[in-house]
């Protein structure tokens, strides 16, 4: 592992629902779930992002065990399943054992993801199924809006990661001025984060032309995970094309920042 000072090249989790998504609509098993994650970790992804809905949307029970299945044949990349851990999550945690949980406080019929966790007023409820992932030897990330003043609060429950929901990023990035403030915002919230001891991950909306311009100014992102651009993308590109399309914009925001 590279050393806790020197900074770390952002790791690319895929995210593969909308994979599944496709997959459901008719009962012939393909585009294959397990496929397109092999794919994507021989291009060089560093991890399989997965949110096993309770209505089973998109990914299924089937699939995280079959994906857990795959990434252990790949040591050192990474599995991390989301969801909310008051609804299927844990079930999943306990069974599986991924790398990293990512908790997300979303409603069993909610259309996606659209906000993070309110702390303290959570607190209660997920510092215990924060202690018994660590028990368990799984990292867990808090999806939280990029709000300073809640990353200390994210530390005290027990977190060892929070997830920025960049949304509201992306909504603006084609609005100089306004992307411009949305970066300042993500970026107090980076720094509050590793201030309060926190690594950082950001996720949702994602993609290759926001990439860049987030990764080179929100310091230390430790992991993006990026889903439903990158499979459109990859419908275009093909899945290895697209994920190298990815890591390139990664190299570019890495080595801009380590030069300036
Ligand atoms: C938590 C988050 O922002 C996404 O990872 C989420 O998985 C998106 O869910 P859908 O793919 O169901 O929109
Ligand atoms: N946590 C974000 C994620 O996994 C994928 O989000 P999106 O790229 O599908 O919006």
């Amino acid at each position: 592992m590279p050393s806790s000072t020197a900074p770390q090249r952002t790791a690319l989790s895929v995210n593969v629902n909308k994979v599944a998504l496709l997959r459901n609509t008719r009962h012939l098993g393909i585009p294959s779930v397990t496929r397109a994650a092999q794919l994507c970790l021989q291009a060089g992804a560093h991890g399989i992002t997965v949110h096993p809905r309770p209505d089973g949307r998109h990914i299924r029970a089937h699939d995280v065990y079959e994906l857990a299945a795959l990434l252990r044949d790949w040591p050192g990349r990474e599995f991390n399943i989301e969801g909310n851990p008051t609804q299927n999550l844990m079930d999943f945690i306990r069974s599986v054992r991924p790398q990293q949980a990512t908790f997300v406080p979303d409603s069993e019929d909610q259309f996606t993801s659209d906000h993070g966790w309110s702390l303290p007023q959570d607190a209660a409820r997920l510092a215990p199924l924060v202690a018994e992932c660590r028990d368990l030897g799984v990292r867990v990330s808090l999806f939280m809006d990029p709000v300073p003043q809640a990353m200390a609060a994210a530390r005290a429950v027990g977190a060892d990661r929070v997830e920025l929901y960049t949304e509201p990023y992306a909504a603006a990035w084609h609005d100089p001025a306004a992307r411009a403030q949305q970066l300042a915002r993500y970026r107090a919230a980076a720094e509050a984060a590793h201030a309060a001891g926190l690594q950082v991950n950001a996720g949702h909306d994602l993609n290759r032309d926001n990439l860049g311009d987030f990764l080179r100014t929100v310091p230390g992102v430790a992991e993006v995970s990026i889903g439903h651009a990158l499979i459109a993308d990859a419908l275009e590109l093909g899945y290895s094309a697209t994920v190298q399309a990815y890591l390139r914009c990664i190299d570019a925001a890495f080595e801009g920042a380590e030069k300036s």
